[in-house]
C-alpha cells in the first residue's frame, strides 16, 4: 500500500487577477477551490494515474471535512486525525500576468496527543509498503517529526519518499530516503549556490546522495528535471512544451508519477522519471491535478 503523510493539509484557493495591484481592491477573472497541501496533491495524483492509496496527517474544523469530503470524492482513502481546535488552512494562490504569488496559513492546533495517534496509524506499516511525507511541518509540532518518524519505520523495509526544504530534507539524509524531491532552488539553497541549468545540479544531486539519499530526483519547473539514481546512473529530461496554466501542485505531481511509474515497471529508472516529468507538466498544463490520459499524451511527445 502507499502511503502519504501531509501534517499541514489546506484548500488552495487558486485565483485570477487581471494586473493585479497592490493597496486597491482587485477583482478575480476567474477563480478554483482544490484541496491541497503536498501530500493531499500526491495521493490525488496517485489516484487519477489508477494507484490505490491512503493518506494520513491531521485536519481540523469546516475546511478540513471539506478537505476530506473532496479526497474522498477523488477515491483517495482519507485516514486523518481530527484535530480538536482551529481549522485547516486555506492557502491562497494569485495568478496575475503569468506570476504566481502564494499566502500558505498556519494550520491548525495539534496536540501531542494527536501525533501519537498518527505514530498508531504508522505503526501498522510493513515491508513492501511505501511511505510518501512531504510538505511543511506547523509550528505546533516538533520540528524533527520527518526524523522521528523515519527512526521509528527504520528496518521495516518501508520505501519512504520525502519531499521537503532544507533543515528538513537534510537532517532526514542519514536515515536513507528511498527519494528525495528538492527543487533546483532548494537544492541550491542547501549548498548556497544558484542553480539554473540541468548540468548544474547533478555534481550536488550527487552530494545529497553521498550523505545518504538513495535517489534524487531535483525539478526544475519549465527546465525538466534531473535524476541520480541509486544504481549510478543519471536522467535528465527538458519539460514537455505546453501552455502553463497552474503549476501549484507540480511538484507533488511530479512525486506520484514517479511512484507511480517505478512500481509499473518494476522498478525501472527511466521510466519513473519520465512518468514524474510529465505528470508534473501534466498538472502545470491545467487548472487541476494531472489525468492518467493527459499524461500518456505528453510521455508520447518526449
Ligand atoms: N512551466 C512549466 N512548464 C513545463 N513543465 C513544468 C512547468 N512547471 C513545472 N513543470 C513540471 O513539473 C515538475 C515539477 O515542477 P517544479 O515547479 O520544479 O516543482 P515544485 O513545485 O516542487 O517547485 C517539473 O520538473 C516539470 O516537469
Ligand atoms: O506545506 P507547504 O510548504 O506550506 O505547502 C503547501 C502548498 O504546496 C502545495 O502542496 C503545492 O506544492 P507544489 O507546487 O510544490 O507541488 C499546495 O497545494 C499547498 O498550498
Amino acid at each position: 500500500m502507499i502511503y502519504t503523510v501531509t501534517f499541514n493539509p489546506c484548500l488552495d484557493y487558486i485565483v485570477q487577477v487581471d494586473g493585479l495591484e497592490l493597496g486597491l481592491v482587485n477583482r478575480t477573472a476567474r477563480e478554483e477551490m482544490l484541496p491541497g497541501g503536498k501530500g493531499v496533491n500526491v495521493s490525488i495524483v496517485l489516484r487519477n494515474l489508477g494507484h490505490e492509496n491512503r493518506a494520513l496527517g491531521f485536519l481540523a474544523g469546516f475546511t478540513g471535512a471539506e478537505i476530506a469530503r473532496r479526497l474522498r470524492e477523488t477515491g483517495v482513502e482519507a485516514d486523518f486525525i481530527e484535530v480538536a481546535q482551529g481549522m485547516s488552512r486555506i492557502n491562497v494562490k494569485v495568478n496575475s500576468e503569468g506570476v504566481e504569488t502564494e499566502i500558505n496559513g498556519m494550520g491548525p492546533a495539534i496536540q501531542p496527543e494527536d501525533v501519537e495517534a498518527l505514530y498508531a496509524k504508522l505503526d501498522t506499516l510493513a515491508a513492501g509498503d511505501t511511505l510518501i511525507i512531504s510538505g511543511s511541518v506547523p509550528s505546533v509540532l516538533p520540528g524533527d517529526i520527518y526524523e522521528r518518524i523515519m527512526a521509528r519505520l527504520e528496518g521495516r523495509g518501508v520505501s519512504i519518499v520525502v519531499d521537503a526544504t532544507r533543515d528538513l530534507l537534510v537532517n532526514v539524509l542519514p536515515y536513507r530516503p528511498f527519494l528525495i524531491k528538492p527543487n533546483n532552488h532548494e537544492l541550491g539553497e542547501i549548498f548556497d549556490v544558484e542553480l539554473s541549468r540541468r548540468a548544474d545540479v547533478v555534481p550536488y544531486a550527487q552530494k545529497l546522495q553521498e550523505r545518504g539519499a538513495r535517489n534524487v530526483l531535483v525539478s526544475m519547473a519549465g527546465e525538466g528535471a534531473v535524476l541520480v539514481a541509486e544504481d549510478g546512473s543519471v536522467h535528465e529530461s527538458p519539460a514537455p512544451r505546453g501552455h502553463v496554466v497552474n503549476s501549484v501542485g507540480a511538484g507533488d505531481s511530479m512525486v506520484a508519477g514517479f511512484v507511480a511509474g517505478f512500481q509499473e515497471s518494476d522498478g525501472d529508472f527511466e521510466t519513473a522519471f519520465r512518468m514524474g516529468v510529465c505528470t508534473g507538466s501534466a498538472s502545470a498544463f491545467s487548472m487541476q491535478l494531472a489525468t492518467r490520459p493527459e499524461v500518456e499524451a505528453l510521455l508520447a511527445t518526449i
